[in-house]
């Protein structure tokens, strides 16, 4: 296998000593994998804060077989770059909230620089034979910036986000430089065939490209190509990790349950997630099926993510004047219908609470994929399944259609979905459960990094 250049936003190195791999993201997983076998270099931010451009640190790893580079980006960088206009501007941008975005051009000057930075960094390790896997949304110019710098190795970018129609993303006043930008690649990744379908008529509609096929395509002067690559986990993995974890917080959420059913939701804090319209869904069904009050708890677990950002804070309020709402009209002195709780698990500890829930309601307002639905069906116990609630919002709904599947912004359809879940036969829920492991089985993250770098080796575009 040809040596892989990964570039990331998040370096996210595989934790050692847990135990299992399904106790390590899936993601993470799979980079790993992938950089041994080619004996590659993944480069990304630190994670640190510089107090200055000059007191920047490279810092290199070695791996057992492979090589981890990070840089130190300072606070300006970081507040221009990631909070400003990757998560300001394209993270609405691409989940269809143009109202959100909050655009400046200078958050736009900062993201350019440190696309520029870091494809500055990673030209230097460039050797001939080199394959280059670019990212998500936060990079969108490296691969343009490398080739200005004189690299003509293959260059792939996978997006992890939804790729919106082109109506949508017109809204973004960059979106011609970013795409003009993304089409030095050689192979464009998307989760589904609806973001292929969006991307390439962004090209052909909006920029005025040729696209024969996906595999031909000229736009903005360039050759390139793009498919469908859905990502996914390692579902046995992660299913011997559910089946096997044993601890605390497991134990004192089965104690504290009683012998009540699970409801959960596991999501980072994040307007995307659909989470007030799931809490308006779970009052729609206490209201409406009160046989339910006692014998449930819905456990919304929801990790603070990407605190810097105004409507991430706007969000937090919310949601805590929603459970507050519902806490109050439904619980009684020896029962909270709802918990919310602002804290991450770890992937074991996680793997084991979705293993004993009854329900997951997993009910994006739009979202690249919800690897937490894949993880939910490979934790399950095959002889007595638990039920997924999806949004068709969801990219993993396009795989994963034996689930219950819900538009999350019909709140009275979606409470009524909760409703049946609870009531489903266990023939049923077995049924389902098969359809989704075997999709999960044959489309695992294995499959998806070495389907993208297989075709990124393939001979380049012919006409
Ligand atoms: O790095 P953060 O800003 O803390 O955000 C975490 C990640 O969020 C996004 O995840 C996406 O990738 C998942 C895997 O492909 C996919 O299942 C999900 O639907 C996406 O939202 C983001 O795209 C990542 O870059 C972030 O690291
Ligand atoms: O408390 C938590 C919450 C989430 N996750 C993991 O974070 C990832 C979230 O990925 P997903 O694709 O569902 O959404 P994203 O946050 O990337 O948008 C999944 O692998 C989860 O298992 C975790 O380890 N602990």
């Amino acid at each position: 296998m040809r040596r892989l250049l990964l570039l990331s936003n998040r370096v996210t190195p595989l934790q050692t000593g847990a135990g299992n791999r399904g106790a390590t993201g899936g993601l993470a997983v799979a980079i790993h994998d992938a950089l041994s076998e080619s004996h590659g270099l993944w480069f990304g931010w630190s994670g640190r804060i510089a107090e200055s451009e000059t007191e920047r640190r490279l810092n290199t790893e070695e791996k057992e077989h492979y090589q981890v580079t990070t840089i130190d980006l300072t606070e300006a960088e970081l507040e221009g770059y990631y909070n400003g206009y990757s998560n300001g501007v394209l993270w609405p941008i691409l989940h269809y909230r143009a109202d959100l975005m909050e655009y400046h051009s200078a958050h736009f000057e900062a993201y350019r620089r440190v696309n520029e930075l870091f494809a500055e960094q990673l030209a230097q390790q460039v050797r001939p034979g080199d394959l280059i896997w670019i990212h998500d949304y936060h990079l969108l110019l490296v691969a343009q910036e490398l080739r200005k710098r004189g690299v003509d190795n293959p260059i792939g970018f996978f997006l992890h986000t939804p790729f919106p129609a082109p109506e949508a993303l017109t809204a973004l006043p960059n979106h011609r430089e970013l795409m003009e930008g993304l089409c030095h690649c050689d192979l464009i990744g998307l989760q589904t065939r609806t973001d292929l379908r969006a991307f390439l008529d962004y090209l052909r509609f909006e920029a005025g490209g040729k696209v024969l096929d996906e595999e031909r395509i000229e736009c903005f002067g360039r050759r390139l190509r793009a498919g469908c690559f859905p990502i996914s986990i390692d579902p046995d993995g992660f299913a011997q990790a559910a089946a096997q974890v044993r601890n605390e917080a497991r134990r004192r959420l089965l104690i504290s349950l009683d012998g009540r059913r699970l409801l959960l939701g596991v999501d980072r804090l994040d307007y995307t997630k659909g989470l007030p319209q799931r809490i308006l869904s779970y009052e729609h069904l206490l209201e409406h099926h009160p046989e339910h009050r006692r014998r449930i708890a819905f456990l919304q677990i929801a990790p603070h993510s990407r605190s810097e950002v105004p409507e991430y804070i706007h969000l937090r309020r919310r949601l805590e004047e929603l459970s507050g709402h519902v806490n109050g009209r439904f619980a009684e002195l020896d029962w909270v219908p709802l918990r919310y709780v602002n804290r991450g698990l770890s992937r074991s500890a996680l793997a084991g609470v979705l293993r004993i829930a009854s329900v997951a309601l997993v009910t994006p307002l739009r979202d690249g994929m919800n690897l937490v639905a894949k993880e939910y069906v490979a934790a399950q116990d095959p002889e007595d399944p638990g039920v997924l609630l999806l949004s068709r919002f969801a990219g993993a709904a396009h795989e994963l259609d034996a689930a219950l599947i819900v538009n999350p912004l019909d709140y009275e359809a979606t409470g009524e979905a909760l409703h049946q879940a609870l009531a489903m036969s266990l023939e049923e829920r077995q049924e389902r459960w098969q359809a989704m492991m075997e999709v999960i089985r044959a489309q695992d993250v294995t499959r998806w990094w070495r389907s993208f770098v297989t075709r990124l080796a393939e001979d380049a575009w012919e006409a």
